[in-house]
Formats: structure tokens, sequence, C-alpha cells
């Protein structure tokens, strides 16, 4: 198998390392970025994989093509890839509002799948939103595929926007709260270093709770919560908060900035 990365940033180098991680051949992963990447050189010696800017080379008879560039990029890859796309190639684009249709209509039509993963692939637990061409044959190779990074939901690429708002998005979302919740812990007089630490602990934890447990979060929450305790005074306190507002405001915000980019 022949599978070419476009853009080799943070996602899709949580991508290739997670399918690396999961077992694909790193001689059949070929890269390429823009001239002077030092992560081209980086990568084959850290992964193996194969770094080139000779976009005939890494064309010729490739099975999937990835597009991991920011959108706004995108034109320069078409200008790079046009020339030398076989019709057997199958395209994969992780970009955040780019649409099916704009990809064939600058691509000749070839078979393609939009994905929204997220960073968490690095540790083989990213949410892969998954839209396919109408003119898509072989899914199960590519969700196969996919699987060795996380878990596939299937969706129509009309709610693409809303899952790279969730779960796309979404890591970094929690990755604030967490800093700020670091950030009380100094308040409250830990070291920073300190806080760090008790934060990480403490998310860790709960994300292993959640991952071997069945129970729905709420009870998750109560039972730490004893009557008329200190988790219950505290909750009473954050309770005064609307957080469900917040996150609210905070999808909707980057649901519409993907709804922006599927405009470009
Ligand atoms: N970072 C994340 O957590 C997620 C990102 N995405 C999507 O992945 C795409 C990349 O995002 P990031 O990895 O964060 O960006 P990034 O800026 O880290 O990586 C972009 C990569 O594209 C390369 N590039 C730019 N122009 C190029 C060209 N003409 N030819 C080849 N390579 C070129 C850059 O050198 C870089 O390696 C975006 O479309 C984003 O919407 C999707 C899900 C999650
Ligand atoms: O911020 C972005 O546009 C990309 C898409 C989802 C996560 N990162």
């Amino acid at each position: 198998m022949k599978i070419v990365f476009y853009g080799i940033g943070n996602m899709a180098s949580a991508i290739f390392k997670g399918m690396i991680n999961e077992g694909i051949k790193p001689e059949e992963i070929y890269v390429t970025s823009t001239p002077g990447d030092p992560f081209l050189e980086r990568y084959k010696e850290e992964l193996g994989v194969v770094p080139s800017l000779d976009d005939a080379l890494l064309l010729r008879d490739a099975d999937y093509v990835v597009f991991a560039t920011k959108p706004q990029d995108f034109d320069s890859v078409v200008e790079r890839v046009k020339p030398y796309l076989e019709d057997k190639t199958i395209l994969v684009s992780i970009m955040a509002g780019t649409t099916i249709k704009t990809i064939q209509n600058k691509l000749n039509g070839n078979e393609t799948v939009r994905i929204m993963p997220n960073t968490n692939a690095v540790v083989q637990h990213a949410v892969n939103g998954v839209a396919f061409s109408d003119n898509f044959t072989n899914k199960e190779e590519l969700l196969g595929l996919i699987e060795t990074f996380g878990t596939n939901v299937l969706i129509d690429e009309s709610e693409f926007n809303q899952i790279t708002a969730a779960t796309g998005s979404g890591p970094a979302f929690l990755y604030h709260i967490y800093e700020k919740y670091s950030d009380s812990l100094v308040n409250l007089g830990f070291s920073k270093e300190q806080a760090d630490v008790l934060t990480r602990e403490l998310v860790i934890g709960t994300a292993e709770m959640i991952k071997n447990s069945d129970l729905p979060l709420s009870t998750l929450r109560e039972n730490i919560t004893s009557k008329k305790g200190t988790t219950d005074a505290g909750l009473k306190s954050l309770y005064k908060h609307d957080i469900e507002e917040m996150f609210d405001q905070t999808l909707e915000a980057a649901k519409t900035r993907g709804e922006e980019l599927s405009k470009d």
C-alpha cells in the first residue's frame, strides 16, 4: 500500500504516528511538505517514512493521497498533485471546511473521503468523523485503515462542521479547561509544578474511570459528592456559572468558522 501525505503538521503527524503504532509499515507512508521543512528529514529518521518533494514520484501508483494542509493552502497542493494524479488514487481530506465537491471539481472527480480526526490519533484514541463521496467504492478498506488511530463515526457531509467543532477542535477546548484548573490550583497555594502534576493525574484518572465504567458521567460525579460535604459545597458554587451556555457559544463559534472555510 502507498499512502501519501501532503502536509506533515500537527494533525498529519498524529495520524501517521498512530498508523505506524498500529502496524502500518513506515516505508508505505510517503510524506511531503513545503521545501525546506525540517520535519521531512526528521520523520524519516525518527519514523522511517519516505520524504519527497517529487510529485511525480509521490503520485506514481499511490493508493491514497491525504490532504493535510490548512484549507487555505489546498490550491497550492492542487497545482502539485493534478498533473500526476492517477484515476485509481483515492483522495482523503482532513481539511476543515473544504467540501468533497470542491475537491472532486479540482481533482478529476477521483473517489474522495473527508475525515475529521483529532490529535488523540497519536495514542490511537481519535474520533474520526467520516463522509464518503457518492462514487466511493472500497469503504471497508478505508475504514480499516483509519481505525488504526481512532473510532470511526460515519456522518453525512452536512454534519461535518458540527463534528469539526465537537471533536476535531474539542481536545483544545478541554485542554483550556485543564489549564484554568491548574491555574486555580496555584491560586489555592500549590506551586506551578505541583499544580501541573495534580491536574494531569486528575485528568488521566478521571479519563480512566470513564474508559472503564458504563456508569453515566452524572453518576460518576454523584459518587464523589458526599452529602453536605466539600464536593457538594464546591459544586453549588460551580453551578452558579452557566457552563453549558459557555460551551454552546464555543462550539457555535467553531462551527461557524467551519462554514466560512467551506465557502473559500
Ligand atoms: N490540528 C488538529 O488538531 C486538526 C487539524 N485538522 C485539519 O488538518 C489540516 C492541517 O492542520 P494542522 O496539522 O493543525 O496544520 P499545520 O500548520 O500543523 O500543518 C500544515 C502542514 O501543511 C504543510 N503545507 C503547507 N502548504 C503545503 C503545500 N503546498 N504542499 C505540501 N504541504 C504543505 C505545512 O508545511 C505543514 O506541514 C487543516 O486543514 C485542519 O483543518 C483536522 C482535525 C484536527
Ligand atoms: O483548528 C482547526 O481549524 C483544525 C480543525 C479541527 C482542529 N483543528
